[in-house]
């Protein structure tokens, strides 16, 4: 299906329009499927680390890793805007760093970057957008900051936490982002930061009053192995797949497959050689 392509500003003026759909894409197959079902937003989420690497957490992936399943992403989809995840380690550092590390994630393909943290990162949102790129902000559970934060834990319950988010979502609009994701925040929480926002928020776990959603590709489809209380599970396609594998398996080793419809022959006798 044809549709128009997606941009950041599109994005930003559909708060108050329609809900936002995202849903995150590490590869050619998956982005190609993302697309097809008409999303909004696809995000190469660092969580790629975990669920199609096989990390323990989101600390160990490179930018070197994000450049390149940003790349697949982009040869398969063609109208969502392609978010890229800013990597631990890449924008930490100083502004400098952060700038040339967003400059090699759009070189790869991503149309916008994505990068956690509040305030204390306002200078690198800030520098980004002035550089062209369009940035996306991550507040709530940031999973780059897990070790600090205490794990995967829910955020932003408590006057405390809910008052230090609405003032980095602030600094970041101020900055310059787009949108924000809101991840594993209270309800209420969520709420009063999308109604003072200027800039849409795309939600996970963080429930139903925000102008989008977002969630790991591999937990709709039920192929992550860990995967947060807040997910949807559509469809279990762990078991479909393992069913056909196991087939296959059986097949070879009864000479079921392959069978004459997967066979080519030969044009000219070769018997001779035998
Ligand atoms: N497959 C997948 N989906 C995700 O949404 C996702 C990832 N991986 N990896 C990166 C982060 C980590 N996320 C997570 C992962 C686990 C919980 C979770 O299980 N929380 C429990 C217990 C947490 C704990 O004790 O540490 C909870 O009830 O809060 C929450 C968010 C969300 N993100
Ligand atoms: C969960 C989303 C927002 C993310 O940052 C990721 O997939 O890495
Ligand atoms: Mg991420």
């Amino acid at each position: 299906m044809a549709r128009e392509k997606v941009t950041a500003r599109r994005i930003l003026k559909m708060k108050g329009e329609r809900p936002i759909v995202a849903v995150t894409a590490y590869d050619y197959p998956t982005a190609w499927i993302a697309e097809d079902a008409g999303v909004d937003v696809i995000l190469v989420g660092d969580s790629l680390g975990m669920v199609v690497l096989g990390y323990p957490s989101t600390l160990q992936v490179t930018l070197d890793d994000m450049v390149r399943h940003t790349a697949a992403v982009a040869r398969a989809a063609r109208s969502p805007l392609i978010v890229a995840d800013m990597p631990f380690g890449s924008y930490e550092s100083s502004v400098t760093s952060a700038v040339e590390s967003a400059i090699a994630l759009v070189r790869a393909g991503g149309e916008a970057v994505k990068l956690e943290g509040g305030s204390e990162y306002a200078d690198r949102v800030k520098a980004i957008v002035d550089a062209g790129i369009p940035v996306m902000g991550h507040l709530g559970l940031t999973p780059q900051r897990a070790l600090r934060i205490g794990g995967y834990r829910p955020r932003a319950r408590g006057r405390g936490e809910a008052r230090e988010l609405l003032l980095d979502a602030e600094s970041l609009v101020e900055a310059g982002v787009f949108s924000i994701v809101l991840e594993f925040v209270s309800e209420e929480a969520a709420e009063i930061v999308t109604r003072r926002l200027p800039v849409p928020t795309i939600c996970i776990g963080s429930g139903r009053r925000c102008d989008g959603q977002i969630l790991v590709f591999h937990d709709i489809v039920g192929l992550s192995r860990l995967t947060p209380p807040f997910a949807k599970k559509y469809v279990d396609a762990r078991r479909i797949m393992l069913e056909a594998l196991s087939r296959y398996a059986e097949d070879v080793r009864a000479g079921r497959f392959p069978s004459e419809e997967h066979v080519v022959h030969a044009k000219e006798p070769l018997d001779d050689l035998d």
